[in-house]
């Protein structure tokens, strides 16, 4: 390349080099930005996981999330309000349990009135409108805080498939539109539609968590649940290993094949490649978690003034959008969907 142009000579050349299509030209107003973007978030692409607690008054903040609180039954309502006046279609309840309702068998996952299972009621009462996701695994009701039933030492799949798949049927009479299993136990998508099938309740949905990862992207929430400092080891022997993405493909095919409605992998930002990838493979409703992790990274950082948070928030879930995902859980989603409302 000479190093003094004559501009007509330079143009002449760029011309030649790009086919004269000067990609650029698109990007020069925000009417032709909008006009040609391919992907678009929603509202209705978000699902907004709630944390709630017993007893009533105000919320309880939970300081690893900013912004984000745990809420009494009552509190947990008006969020499926504001959910249904911001367009989001569904909230997933996670709840607070203190120590004394812990066990190592998880027992009180089994229980009719158990704080998820009440605020199930109450949302479908009240905000009838608004779908309702809930987890399906043990770890915010055992003394261990793992996800399944502890035997000798590990957690045994089979016996805890089976607590796992009467979890499903308690929440499913309580309201619950959605089973989200998220245990990685194998076999309990199809176990869990089973059950659901015999009892009458074949309407009931399953998101599974299909491809979800032993990740340090979950802190946050296991002090939103209680669980963090219960926790004994980790949960390597059934979450997925963050070196693969051939498995996530056999995790994935295996849930389908058993039953799952929708599929999810979780986290989300750090794993969009596998939301690409299972999007495209399979092409299921693919979900894609935005774990309380990336949630705090972004807040932690906006809250220096280190990064624009409200731009990292809308940035962060269009990627989703952009990879294939059809939904989003987060944290953001009543803030976001009120920011895009505003346009
Ligand atoms: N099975 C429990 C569960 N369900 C959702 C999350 C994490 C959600 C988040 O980090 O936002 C976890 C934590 C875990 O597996 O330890
Ligand atoms: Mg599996």
């Amino acid at each position: 390349m000479v190093l003094q142009h004559d501009r007509p000579t330079l143009s002449t050349r760029i011309d030649a080099v790009t086919g004269g299509r000067r990609l650029r030209r698109l990007r020069q107003h925000d009417w032709s930005r909008r006009l040609v973007r391919e992907t678009e978030l929603s509202p209705a692409d978000l699902i907004w996981p709630i944390f709630v607690r017993e007893g009533a008054g105000a919320d309880e903040a939970v300081p690893s999330m900013p912004g984000v609180a745990r809420r009494s039954v009552a509190r947990a309502v008006e969020a499926a309000r504001e959910a249904r006046d911001l367009g989001i279609p569904v909230v997933a309840l996670f709840p607070f349990t203190t120590r004394d309702r812990r066990d190592d068998r998880g027992s009180e996952a089994l229980n009719e009135n158990n704080l998820v299972c009440r605020a199930s009621r109450a949302i479908k009462d009240a905000v009838p409108e608004v779908g309702i996701l809930c987890d399906v695994a043990l770890d915010p009701y055992t003394s261990h805080g793992h996800d399944g039933v502890m035997r000798g030492g590990r957690i045994d799949n089979d016996e805890s498939v089976e607590i796992l798949c009467r979890q499903a049927l308690v929440q499913a009479r309580s309201g619950c539109d959605i089973i989200g299993p998220s245990d990685m136990m194998d076999g309990r998508v199809a176990m869990i539609r089973e059950t659901l099938d015999a009892e009458g309740l074949r309407d009931t949905m399953i998101m599974s968590y299909a491809a979800k990862y032993a990740s340090a992207f979950y802190g946050p929430f296991r002090d939103a649940v209680g669980s963090n400092d219960l926790l004994k080891g980790d949960k390597r022997t059934y979450q997925m290993d963050f070196g693969n993405a051939e498995e996530a493909v056999r995790e994935a095919a295996q849930d389908i094949a058993e039953g799952a409605d929708m599929i999810m992998v979780k986290p989300g930002m750090v794993y969009l490649d596998i939301v690409a990838r299972l999007a495209a493979e399979f092409g299921m409703p693919t979900f894609a978690y935005q774990t309380s992790g990336e949630y705090a990274m972004i807040e932690a950082a906006a809250g220096n003034g280190w990064l624009d948070g409200e731009r990292a928030m809308m940035e962060s879930l269009a990627a989703f959008k952009r990879a294939g995902a059809a939904g989003i859980l987060s944290y953001f989603a009543p803030r976001a969907a009120a920011a895009l409302r505003r346009g």
